[in-house]
């Protein structure tokens, strides 16, 4: 069964057509990033799958679950980082892990929460207020908030951004195991294409509301191994 589903899904505000007919699988353990330039439509993508707004038309499925007809059960198996502005200022870092922990059934914040907040360097701020964090830092804990619980399909709108290097390296390095090792998918859209390439192993290029082309593993691998190609000259090639 794939991890996601999603068929024909069209959507638009006021008329104007964003996303414009998206098929898109993922499988178990998939790791693909969303590229494309600004305005593409992959933030309203990442929000139609997070059920965050209702698509026009179409099918999105997340576990074998339809996100229209059964939304609790596909929402279940969904994790989706949580935008830097719409943290609560006046929690801790620790009380709005506990908030999200007591939101997904948890009786306390799971030791894997509390392990990623030390690789991504969060543990001396877990007792400061969230209004008192730098927005790098308030970027991290939007992301260990989307990881809580180890949902089965990660959404993540540019998780990369304002993370400095070591913690950016972290970030990556644990996504790349729950790929791995939990059969997790993860969904990111990013602009760090000279980080991405490195690890992702799909990469799908979104222009004007349409998937307009798709690498795979083995095309990513080629792209690696060859010293004068990268998925940034790609996609360059494929929008000319
Ligand atoms: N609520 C809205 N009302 C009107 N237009 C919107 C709304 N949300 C998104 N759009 C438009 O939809 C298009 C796609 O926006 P979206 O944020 O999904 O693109 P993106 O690919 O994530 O861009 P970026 O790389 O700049 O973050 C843009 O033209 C944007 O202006």
């Amino acid at each position: 069964m794939n991890a996601l589903h999603i068929e024909s899904l069209h959507y638009g505000v006021d008329g104007q057509p964003i996303l414009r007919g998206i098929d898109l699988s993922l499988a178990p353990g998939e790791f693909a990033a969303l590229i494309g330039p600004n305005g593409a439509g992959k933030t309203t993508l990442l929000h139609c799958i997070a059920g965050v707004v209702s698509p026009d038309s179409g099918y999105i499925r997340i576990g074998g679950a339809d996100l229209q007809s059964e939304p609790l059960q596909a929402k279940r198996g969904l994790g989706l980082s949580i935008d830097p502005s719409r943290l609560p200022p006046v929690l801790s870092v620790r009380e709005c892990l506990k908030l999200f922990a007591d939101a997904r059934g948890l009786p306390a914040i799971p030791p894997s929460t509390l392990a990623l907040c030390e690789a991504l360097a969060l543990t001396p701020v877990l007792d400061r207020w969230l209004g008192q964090c730098s927005l790098g830092t308030r970027q991290k804990v939007g992301i260990a908030l989307g990881l809580l619980g180890e949902p089965s399909l990660l959404v993540l709108d540019e998780p990369l951004n304002g993370l400095d290097p070591p913690s950016a390296y972290a970030l990556k390095e644990h996504l790349r195991h729950l790929c791995g090792e939990h059969g997790t998918t993860v969904l990111l859209a990013t602009h760090s294409l000279d980080i991405a390439e490195r690890f992702i192993n799909r990469a799908m290029l979104m222009v004007d509301g349409r998937l307009h082309r798709d690498w795979s593993r083995q095309q990513l691998d080629a792209i690696r191994a060859h010293p004068d190609r990268s998925l940034e000259r790609e996609m360059v090639e494929a929008m000319a």
